[in-house]
């Protein structure tokens, strides 16, 4: 089904008085794999939690296409969270399988087998009853990707999914992006590593504040528009 998911007409995102974001338009069509680039400051993470809600636009409009946020899973930045709450990694990813089970259901057998399942696919199997703060960066971030599998969610947003983590973790990790994908889903990811983008992924958003550019990657990842972008972030323009 073609279509855009997720639908932003001029909106404006910022912390406080400040404007992080200003008068994006645009819209991530359903199944389309887009990757979010641009500095740091740029407001790569703020686009994220104003898609996902935990930030509202201080203007414009976002229209989400059919599916509800709660269709909609995300896995933040590593540095926000909290690594010293005394949970066991089969429990972090148990927690992807809320939506099913809600606050107070059962956790039946089927569903166990699900986070065993899932934890097996990210190469996490021996690691369940592990305390999440002994983990490596690698092996939290491939138990985050394992929640995600439990989430089972139509729209993933992903926010720099491989800071921190070795090249084998990435490249097992971007496999299960790209599956995702494959299977219809619509993926948006903020990533550092623009050759990885300009290889795996078809769509772009290369922001500085604002759009700098929006569509086909290799129109998107121009000299000039790199140029530009590392301006406006430097606050040159
Ligand atoms: N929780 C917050 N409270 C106040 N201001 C914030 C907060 N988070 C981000 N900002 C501000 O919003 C702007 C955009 O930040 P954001 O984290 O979205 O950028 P980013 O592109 O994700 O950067 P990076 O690549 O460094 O992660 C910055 O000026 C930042 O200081």
């Amino acid at each position: 089904m073609m279509g855009a998911v997720i639908e932003l007409d001029r909106v404006s995102f910022g912390w406080r008085e400040r404007v992080a974001i200003r008068d994006l338009s645009g819209a991530f069509e359903r199944g389309s794999l887009t990757a979010v680039v641009g500095p740091n400051g740029a407001g790569k993470s703020t686009l994220i939690k104003g898609i996902m809600g935990v930030l509202s636009p201080l203007r414009g409009r976002i229209r989400l296409g059919g599916d509800t946020r709660d269709d909609m899973a995300c896995l933040p930045q590593v540095g926000e969270l909290d690594r010293s709450f005394p949970i066991s990694t089969y429990d972090l990813v148990a927690m992807g399988a809320w939506r099913r089970v809600g606050a107070w259901g059962r956790f039946d057998a089927a569903e166990r087998e699900r986070v065993w399942q899932a934890l097996e696919t990210v190469g996490m199997a021996d690691f369940g009853a592990r305390v999440i703060g002994t983990l490596s960066g690698g092996q939290l971030q491939r138990a985050l990707f394992a929640r995600l599998l439990l989430h089972d969610a139509q729209t993933l947003l992903l926010d720099e999914p491989f800071a921190a983590v070795d090249r084998a973790t990435t490249e097992d990790l971007m496999a299960l992006l790209l599956r995702w994908n494959d299977e219809g889903r619509t993926v948006i990811a903020v990533l550092h590593d623009l050759d990885m983008v300009r290889a795996s992924f078809p769509q772009a958003l290369l922001l500085a504040g604002q759009a700098v550019g929006w569509g086909a990657t290799a129109d998107v990842l121009t000299p000039e528009n790199l140029h530009l972008a590392r301006h406006l972030c430097a606050g040159d323009y």
